[in-house]
Formats: C-alpha cells, structure tokens, sequence
C-alpha cells in the first residue's frame, strides 16, 4: 500500500516537482496551496505525512502557524518543512514547534526522498509502540510446531497476499491476534498499520467514536478533535478483536464501510475514504449469536471470506515445550533476570495441565516463576513451584502427597498405582498419541495398550 503525503506549498512548479519526485517512489500525493485547503484535506484523510512549506502567500495562515494547529489537531502526524529563503533559526523553531525535519530549497531529490521516509518509519514505530504499551506486549511469531499450527501457518501464507478478508476464530488467549499479525506482515500492507480495535472492552457508546473518530463544529468550521481506528488504519490492517461483542447497530455501520470503503465521523458530514483490510477475531461461535438475532447474518458473511481456526493449548500439548523456552527467554531478556530450566516433572506438569486461559495463561505462569521460583538460577525448577492452582491439578505422582501414599501401600499395590499415575500423565501429555507415549516410555505400542487396558486408563488412541 502507498503512504499518502499532502504537500503544503504556495509555488505551483514546487508542488509539481516534489509531487514527481515521490510519485516516481510509489507514494500517493495529493497537494494543497494554502491552509484552508490543507486542512480539508486533511480532515478528509488523515494523510501519512505532510511536507509543508515555511512561507505561503495568499494563505489564511502559513506555513509555522498551520504546523502549530496539526500539532493540536492530528498529534503524530509527521510533517516535513520547506523553505526557499530558509535560515537555520526558521528550522530551529519549526522543529521545536514539533516538525519532523526541514529541508531547505534548492533541494535534491534523494535528500527529500531520505527525509520522508525516516519521518514516516519514524512515526510509524511511534505509533506501534504507544499501542503495544497500551495492549502489552504481544509476538510477532506464531511460535508451534503442531500440525494444526502448521496448517493455520500455510492457511494465514496463502490468505495474506489476495487482500481478502479472514475470520479467525478460537478461545481466549489461544493466539488469535497473533495470527493476525503475522497475516498481516505476511501480506502487501506489511509496511502499513496494524491497528486493533478490542470491541469487548469498549463501551457501547464510544465504539462509533473509536472506529470512526470525531468531528466538532468549531468556529462555524469543522474541526477533528478525534481520528478513529479506520482512518489510522489506512493502508493496513484493522483487526476487529471479540467482534461478536459489537453492538447491532455498529454491526449495520461496518457492512456499509465494507461496501463503500468509506464512512463519516461521528458528528461529521464528510466521507472519508479508506483502504483497510478487515480481519475480525472471536471466541464465539457467531452462527449461534445469528440465530439469537445478536450477530447480522450480512456482516458475517462479510468477514467470513476465509475462516481460520487457532486450537486451544490442551489441544496442542506437543507446542507446549517450545512455548516455554521461547517465554522463559523472552521473559528473562525483558525483566533483566537469570534465565531458568524447567525440570522434567515441572514440564510434564504444564503439558498435562488443562489451559482454560490457553498460551497467554501459560506466559503468564512462566512470568510468575521467573520471580517466584526458588533456588538458584542453575537449578532447574520442580513441579512442586508451579503456581498452587496449576500444580494441584498435577498428576499426583508429579506432587509431594503422591510419594507419601504409594509408600504406604504394598509393593504390588504401589507399583500399580504409580503406573496407573505415570503412565496416565504420559498418555495426557502427548495428545493421546499411543505411538509416541510407546515410544516415549520404551514400551511396544501393542503392550502399552494391554497395559492401559489392564490399569482400567481409556486412552482414547488418537
Ligand atoms: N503461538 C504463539 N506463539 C507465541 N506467543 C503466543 C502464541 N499464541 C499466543 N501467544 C501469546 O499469548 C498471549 C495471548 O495471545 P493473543 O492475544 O494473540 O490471544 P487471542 O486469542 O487474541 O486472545 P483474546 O481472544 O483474549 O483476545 C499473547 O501474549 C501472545 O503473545
């Protein structure tokens, strides 16, 4: 997708020249001669950066001043300025006032072209950063190795590219608005926004306003006091995150944005024209909400173009050790501690364990260990240090009262029992897959079966 620049300048052979130089970069350009004309264009759209010049004749107001007012009314728009009769106390000032950089003229091409794209990279890394503070951090890689990861993986590869809708769908916590994200690096918007609008945690009446931002009549002129998720969206991604949680009525208004690729701002009488893929996400099952009349039949089959499903973590126990390096890692780098092992029971206790908050639960739980596991780093961690609700739903040969009762019994008794424990820890462990419990605990695949069936473990062979 192509950033879009507007540029600001008096002198039509000035405008001419920039405009060919950034078109011939593949930029999108649209230009203004004044202020009054600048600020439509921007209210229309926001633009991806502005190169303004200093001085404008016949303006309502130049060049510094329109740069104070875009500092007020599209914070984060970076702009770029030009001057013909430039002195360095001109650019100090234009830069203190919050532009990006200053170029003087005559000018060469490659300057400009080296200018506006740090200014917009710049901005853009602004921008990602303040939401990844605002939602937490969150991964770029869909880390798994799982069949049914793979195939989400070949599924989000060969969707990204066609521009087409997706819908993913999969329980809380799973990984669904990493798939987004990868979908979306994956595809030709890469270099674009990826903005996520969480629809469960917004109230009912500030969606529309998050969506498609606000205009106020100021002044008996219109003025943008909010630019919604789909404007700065623009050229990227949208993820509508727990889209099932939208309000009927926002529902109509996205079929209509779907349709038009256009909307007005809430107040606002002007259409502002966008390009965003839309990829929605939900824990739902939003046939059943269709049939409460809580879901528009219309706007599903509109984000339903190419379903995707992310598993559940119980479903995909095999992905749970690389999980774990990769977040006792990330989570040592990030918080500047000593990085830990998990020992085997500790590991075999987290693979049996049932997930209900899936992959962010379990980030969650190795963020926990890092600062409240004891012994030294070295040391590998024990299943006894899990979190109290994850370790008392170990196996109970994985927990200390485990070893108290079997040395309490008989040795033939014993040894049923911890069998009938161990080896119903295995079977959990990997998925069910008998050949692969066999081959883990050196058994024959027909013998391991006989000896499930005699200790009474339905092992359900998958
Ligand atoms: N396959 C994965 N590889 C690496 N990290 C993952 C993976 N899946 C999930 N995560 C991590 O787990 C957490 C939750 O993931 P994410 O927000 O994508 O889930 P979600 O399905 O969108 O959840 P919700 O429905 O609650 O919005 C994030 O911190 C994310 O980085």
């Amino acid at each position: 997708m192509a950033d879009d620049i507007l540029i600001v300048d008096d002198e039509a052979d000035i405008r001419l020249l920039i405009q060919g130089i950034l078109e011939d970069e593949g930029y999108s350009v649209r230009t203004a001669a004044e202020s009054v004309t600048a600020l439509e264009e921007i209210r229309a759209r926001r633009p991806n950066l502005v190169v303004l010049d200093i001085w404008l004749t016949n303006s309502q107001v130049d060049g510094l001043e329109l740069l104070r007012i875009l500092q007020r009314e599209h914070p984060g728009l970076p702009v770029v300025m030009i001057s013909g009769h430039g002195t360095i106390e001109t650019a100090v000032e234009a830069i203190k006032d919050g532009a990006y950089d200053f170029i003087e003229k005559p000018f060469k091409a490659d300057r400009l072209l080296l200018i506006v794209q740090r200014a917009i990279e710049a901005a853009r890394l602004r921008q990602e950063n303040a939401e990844l503070r605002l939602r937490g951090t969150t991964e770029d890689e869909l880390i798994g190795r799982c069949s049914a990861i793979q195939q989400l993986r070949q599924g989000l590869l060969r969707v990204a590219p066609t521009g087409s809708r997706v819908l993913i769908t999969g329980p809380a916590g799973a990984g669904k608005e990493v798939a987004a994200r990868q979908l979306h690096q994956s595809s030709k918007r890469a270099n674009g926004p990826f903005v996520v609008l969480n629809c469960a945690t917004m109230h009912p009446e500030r969606i529309e306003q998050e969506l498609f931002g606000v205009e106020q009549g100021a002044n008996g002129h219109d003025s943008v006091s909010k630019i919604g998720t789909f404007e700065r969206a623009h050229g990227g991604t949208l993820l509508l995150d727990e889209v099932a949680d939208m309000p009927l009525e926002t529902q109509g208004k996205i079929v209509r944005v779907l349709q038009d690729q256009s909307f007005t701002r809430v107040g606002g009488s002007r259409s502002v024209e966008v390009d965003v893929r839309v990829i929605a996400a939900t824990n739902r099952d939003l046939s059943d909400l269709i049939g409460e009349g809580r879901f528009r039949e219309d706007l599903f089959y509109r984000l339903n173009v190419v379903p995707l499903h992310v598993p559940s973590l119980r479903e995909r126990r095999d992905d749970i050790p690389a999980l774990v390096e990769h977040f006792l890692r990330r989570s040592a780098e990030s918080a500047g501690l000593a990085g830990r092992q998990l020992g085997h029971d500790a590991l075999t206790a987290l693979q049996t364990y049932e997930w209900p908050g899936n992959v962010r639960q379990l980030r969650n739980v190795i963020d926990w260990l890092l600062i409240m596991a004891p012994g030294a780093a070295e040391e590998p961690i024990r299943a006894e240090h899990l979190p109290p609700d994850v370790s008392s739903s170990a196996p109970p040969v994985l927990q200390g009262s485990g070893a108290a009762e079997i040395m309490a019994l008989p040795l033939r008794q014993a040894r049923e029992q911890f069998e009938r424990q161990y080896l119903e820890a295995q079977v959990t462990r990997f998925g069910g897959n008998i050949s692969r419990t066999a081959a883990f605990v050196g058994m024959e695949r027909s013998a391991l079966h006989r000896k499930l069936r005699s200790l009474g473990i339905n092992s359900g062979d998958r």
